[in-house]
């Protein structure tokens, strides 16, 4: 459908992107990612005909969509921008009527099936109730929702879309992304979008491409674009780790705070007492944990001090062992309401050793509010 082959973009006297060469076909989503400035929007801008490619050629259905007629274009690819638009005293339906223009007599007169499409294409985005509204009195969300009618109205099988999640709330932000999903696969559109939710864009996007320093630093599908140095590296990222298995970021431990905790947990009991704690600075230690443990997967993208053990292998002596030398030089033992089999019996017995060795010992039992005055009670204690 849409092709771009040694593309380079920027503005009168300079390049902003150059050697662009992404593929899309019909039922695909592909997904700029990059940092702010990176040339997303001026990739997108110039794909969309808005801007004259510096250097390349932009193929649209094997046709070098830069000499093509903008009617001819309307028909087949509509767009989305992140510019504020002042259209005047409009309703959201006078909005979306427009994306009927490319059909139009040139009296613009809606025929029934446009009608039709309109309000199909508003109720699509849950935007039915918007209609009747003045566009200059919606907020920032409901103006995107009426925009991506618009772009729907237009029929098009190239949708092209630039952050049209930014102003929409959680809810919002997934149905959207779910509604592209769904155009693409079930009304065969190739849809190219920039987001910044990388999380949203690993789990609809079909392709990647990550955008740094002036080209593409990656390309591909996302499970095989997305690993922790290349998402790293593309935010030149410091103080946290991305994480494949997670399909996010996790602050990374500086452990600057001067505690010491053991935290025992396993099957996930373990996640936000982690992040509690991370939060807060404290030193973190986690054990036993087995590698194929999620507990094990957010530990190791925080950078926290892990004892480990081979997933399905029972603790080991010297696991168990190593655990015990770092409880000894801990200050506080958490320990979590974790799942107790024949696999990690251990940990119990490491809770207990706690105990006997006069350590600190919280049990975690889901709520923060209260491990955070037990900590409290702690430092109150030890001043
Ligand atoms: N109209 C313009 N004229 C000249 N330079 C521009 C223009 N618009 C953007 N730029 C510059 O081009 C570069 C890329 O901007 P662009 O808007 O494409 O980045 P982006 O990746 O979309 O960023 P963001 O994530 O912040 O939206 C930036 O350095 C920006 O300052």
């Amino acid at each position: 459908m849409l092709k771009t082959e040694n593309l380079s973009v920027g503005y009168d006297n300079y390049v902003v992107v150059e050697g662009i060469n992404l593929e899309i076909k019909n039922r695909e989503i592909l997904c700029i990612i990059g940092p702010n400035g990176a040339g997303k929007s001026t990739l997108l801008k110039t794909i969309a005909t808005y801007l004259k490619p510096k250097r390349g050629i932009v193929y649209l259905n094997g046709r070098n969509i830069h000499r093509l007629s903008p009617r001819e274009i309307a028909r087949e690819m509509s767009v989305v921008l992140t510019e504020r638009v002042n259209p005047g005293n409009l309703t959201g339906y006078d909005i979306v009527a427009i994306g009927r223009h490319p059909y139009t007599d040139i009296f613009g007169r809606l025929s029934k099936r446009d009608k039709e499409i309109i309000e199909y294409a508003a109720a699509s985005v849950n935007a039915t109730h918007l209609l009747s509204k003045n566009f200059f009195e919606m907020s920032d969300g409901e103006r995107q929702k009426i925009m991506i009618a618009r772009a729907l109205a237009q029929e098009p099988r190239v949708l092209i879309l630039d952050e049209p999640t930014s102003f929409l709330d959680a809810k919002h932000k997934i149905e959207l992304t779910i509604l592209l999903r769904k155009l693409a696969t079930e009304n065969n559109l190739a849809i190219v979008v920039t987001l910044h939710d990388i999380e949203l864009a690993l789990r609809v996007a079909d392709k990647i491409a990550l955008i740094k320093n002036g080209r593409i630093i990656a390309y591909g599908h996302p499970e095989d674009v997305m690993k922790r140095e290349v998402v790293n590296n593309l935010y030149d990222l410091e103080s946290a780790n991305y994480s494949e298995v997670l399909g996010y970021f996790e602050l990374k431990s500086c452990g600057k705070r001067d505690c010491k905790v053991f935290l025992i947990c396993g099957g996930g009991t373990g996640v936000n007492v982690m992040r509690f704690l991370v939060k807060n600075e404290y030193s973190v230690t986690v054990g036993v944990l087995h590698k194929n443990d999620i507990d094990y997967t957010v530990a190791e993208t925080m950078e926290l001090k892990i004892v480990e053990e081979e997933p399905y292998n029972p603790i080991s002596q010297k696991s168990y062992e190593r655990a015990l030398e770092e409880i000894r030089s801990s200050d506080v033992v958490i320990y979590t309401d974790f799942p107790i089999g024949e696999m990690n019996k251990l940990n119990k017995e490491l809770v207990e050793e706690s105990i006997k060795l006069g350590k600190y010992v919280v049990k975690y039992d889901g709520n923060v509010e209260k491990l955070k005055e037990r900590l409290n009670e702690y430092h109150n204690y030890s001043n």
